[in-house]
């Protein structure tokens, strides 16, 4: 078989070299022609899959994305052509979460804030959504959640609609899939309407799609106003050529990375190789524990004074947001958006530090930290 994948996912040739032949491919640039022979396409989040890219490839037989988001990829064409298709549900939710939190606790200490006495709104409470409220009811911090399809299915789901959440809370934090159309779209659900409705001092995350916020609209409201809202910016609107003019006005811009933990993007490449020997019959020979890298740090003492406030500096140890927001901000112009993302220094997630002590508190394993076997 002729496995095409874009060149951007890691370990593809240790997983996939049991289907057969390997080929990379630049994910942005990637045309028709290149793909003729493909039996397996595995893509990322840039590749527009639709009948325009696959026309030319006839023995096509399974479609992965190794990502969360699948607004890329024209599912009904893949139906109709009797293509297998798989994405990797959650395989980096871990990795928002902590840049989330990275973000929250920058914030924290640039205006001061307790996060304790703030409330936030989680919009969207899926994989990353529900890993996220776990995390901040570990840290104390109040909650609103808005869901409006978990808010149909589940009678117990405790679900405070978008207009509500837009006036109550304090800090909002995205995390729905881009959807156009329908009862639940979630194209520019903040925009120029939406974002006045907004406490004037309500800071914003989006690390989910750029479309979610209507960036120009952002644009004009962070332009007029005297009292700026906290903006925290991991995704844009028409990526790769974003509205840079936002970025003096936004305190952390980051090229789309907030999913790039080595283990988010790795577990990505994982999940669809083990949808392939599904698929095709084959065993599963390659586990993720031994393809990966051993990281910088593997173990740490607690001591039984640990407390809550001690967290923020055990998360950093692993990752501090600033690091991507500074280096966006000094090669953006030089380098361009796709090399900030291709470029990207490895970053390990809570789970790679496994700790020891006498008592471990239990928020550590809630935000997603190991424990010491
Ligand atoms: N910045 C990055 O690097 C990454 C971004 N993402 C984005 O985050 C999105 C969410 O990821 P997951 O939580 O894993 O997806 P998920 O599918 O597990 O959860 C999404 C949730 O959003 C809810 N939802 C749908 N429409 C909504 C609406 N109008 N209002 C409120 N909630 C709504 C759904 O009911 C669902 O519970 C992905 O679709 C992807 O676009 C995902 C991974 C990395
Ligand atoms: O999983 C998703 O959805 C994402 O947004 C990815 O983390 C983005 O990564 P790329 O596929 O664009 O590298």
């Amino acid at each position: 078989m002729r496995i095409f994948a874009d060149e951007n996912m890691p370990l593809v040739q240790p997983f996939f070299a049991q289907f057969g032949d390997v080929s990379l491919f630049n994910g942005r640039t990637v045309a028709a022609a290149q793909l003729a022979e493909a039996d397996i396409l595995l893509v990322r989040s840039v590749t527009q899959v639709n009948a325009e890219l696959l026309n030319n490839c006839p023995q096509l037989r399974f479609v992965g994305t190794a990502t969360i988001g699948m607004d890329h990829i024209d599912q009904p064409y893949l139906a109709q052509r009797n293509i297998g298709f798989a994405s990797a549900p959650g395989c980096n939710a871990q990795s928002v979460v902590e840049y989330v939190l990275s973000s929250l606790w920058y914030l924290a200490d640039k205006y001061q804030w307790q996060l304790t006495e703030k409330t936030i709104g989680v919009v969207g409470v899926g994989n990353i959504g529900r890993r996220l409220v776990n995390a901040l009811q570990a840290l104390n911090i109040s909650v609103l959640q808005c869901d409006p399809l978990r808010a149909q299915q589940e009678a117990d789901f405790a679900h405070t609609d978008f207009a509500t959440l837009c006036r109550q809370a304090d800090i909002i934090s995205f995390h729905t899939p881009l959807i156009s159309n329908g009862p639940f779209a979630t194209r520019h659900l903040l925009n120029a309407t939406t974002l006045p409705q907004l406490k004037p001092e309500c800071a914003l995350i989006n690390a989910s799609r750029g479309a979610v916020i209507d960036n120009q609209a952002l644009l004009n409201e962070l332009r007029c106003v005297e009292q700026r809202r906290p903006v925290v910016l991991d995704v844009w609107e028409q990526e790769p050529d974003i509205l840079t003019a936002l970025l003096p006005y936004v305190d952390i811009a980051t090229a789309h990375i907030a999913g790039h933990s080595v283990e988010g993007k790795a577990r990505g490449t994982e999940m669809l190789y083990q949808r392939c020997c599904e698929l095709f019959g084959q065993p599963v020979k390659q586990q993720l524990g031994q393809l990966l890298a051993v990281p910088a740090m593997e173990k740490l003492q607690i001591s039984a004074d640990f407390g809550l406030p001690d967290v923020q500096n055990l998360a950093r140890l692993l990752y501090d947001v600033r690091r991507d927001d500074a280096i966006l901000r000094h090669y953006l112009q030089r380098n361009g958006f796709d090399w900030l993302r291709k470029s990207y220094p490895a970053r390990r997630e809570f789970s790679s530090l496994q700790l020891c002590g006498k008592v471990i508190p239990g928020y550590l394993p809630q935000l997603g930290f190991s424990l010491a076997q």
